[in-house]
């Protein structure tokens, strides 16, 4: 992935996304999907809630690629529909009719609710701003839980728990309930519990948003880090600059639309290391 910030909007692609190739699970990388296409894939993508006079468009024609192995951020005001994307981005919600979503190869629509389901368990990792642990679960089993749909052994997950809770900074607290643990450390489990399945991408709603600003600093610095040593595609959404100023791709919203290019991505504005 280049350290070159760019705006992510797709070139004006009109002919829909593609079909995945037959696969024996649904919910895999087709075979025809290879390592330089985009982790993420929109096109035509609308959503509009409620009908008639009382109709929201909170996204409106979004085509957008994001990079495989980036540091995406999704940012604009309050309202502009960044959760709505990155809900429609996660197969936690459906694009109005006529729009696509494909990640890492997988179109969302061809899934139906059962295989969506399946997608999101073994396929993604979440991160949200109000960490949604399990509060009768210690941290290592929080960890441990999505794991359970996986193939290896129960020694296995509990091990790989055990190393992620040391990769986030909580070697010595596996023990602890979400209740025992501070906001920043909570966040740190739900990196952890996010990164669990190996996820071809991670999903961040506002995930800085209940936190100080100085712990909201650490956990994106934790996660950049994560995701620079893991490999993994990390999308967030963000009205917060101290995450911009982390992004591969920044993506601004605005009104449901992707607008003007990022300023940072011109020569004229320079290069970031
Ligand atoms: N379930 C819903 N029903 C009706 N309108 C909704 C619903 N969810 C979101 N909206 C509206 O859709 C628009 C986009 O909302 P969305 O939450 O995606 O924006 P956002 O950029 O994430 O905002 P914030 O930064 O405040 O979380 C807003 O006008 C919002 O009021």
């Amino acid at each position: 992935m280049s350290a070159t910030p760019s705006i992510a909007a797709a070139p004006a692609d009109r002919a829909g996304p593609r079909l995945p190739a037959a696969s024996a699970d649904a919910t895999a990388r087709p075979a025809n999907a290879t390592e330089a296409d985009p982790i993420a894939r929109l096109r035509r993508v609308s959503r509009t809630y409620g009908t008639g006079a009382a109709a929201v468009h909170a996204l409106r024609g979004i085509d957008l690629d994001l990079p495989r192995g980036a540091f995406s951020v999704i940012a604009g005001p309050s309202g502009s529909g960044k959760s709505t994307l990155l809900q429609i981005a996660g197969a936690l919600d459906r694009p109005d009719a006529g729009g696509g979503v494909e990640i890492d190869g997988v179109a969302l629509d061809a899934l139906d609710d059962d295989a969506r389901a399946d997608f999101r368990a073994r396929r993604l990792g979440f991160v949200f701003q109000n960490f949604n642990l399990l509060p009768v679960l210690t941290a290592l089993e929080n960890v441990e839980y999505p794991m359970q749909l996986g193939a290896g052994d129960a020694r296995s997950r509990r091990e790989r728990a055990r190393e992620l809770l040391a990769a986030v900074g909580l070697a010595g607290k596996e023990g602890r309930r979400p209740g025992e643990l501070s906001g920043g450390q909570r966040q740190r489990v739900a990196i952890a519990r996010a990164l669990a399945n190996s996820p071809a991408l991670v999903l961040a709603d506002e995930p800085t948003a209940n936190l100080d600003r100085a712990t909201g600093a650490a956990i994106i610095e934790l996660m950049r880090d994560m995701q620079r040593r893991l490999g993994t595609s990390f999308v967030f959404s963000s009205h917060d600059a101290q995450l911009m100023g982390h992004a591969d791709v920044l993506v601004l919203l605005e009104d449901g639309r992707v607008t003007a290019p990022d300023p940072r991505a011109t020569p004229a504005a320079g290069a970031r290391a």
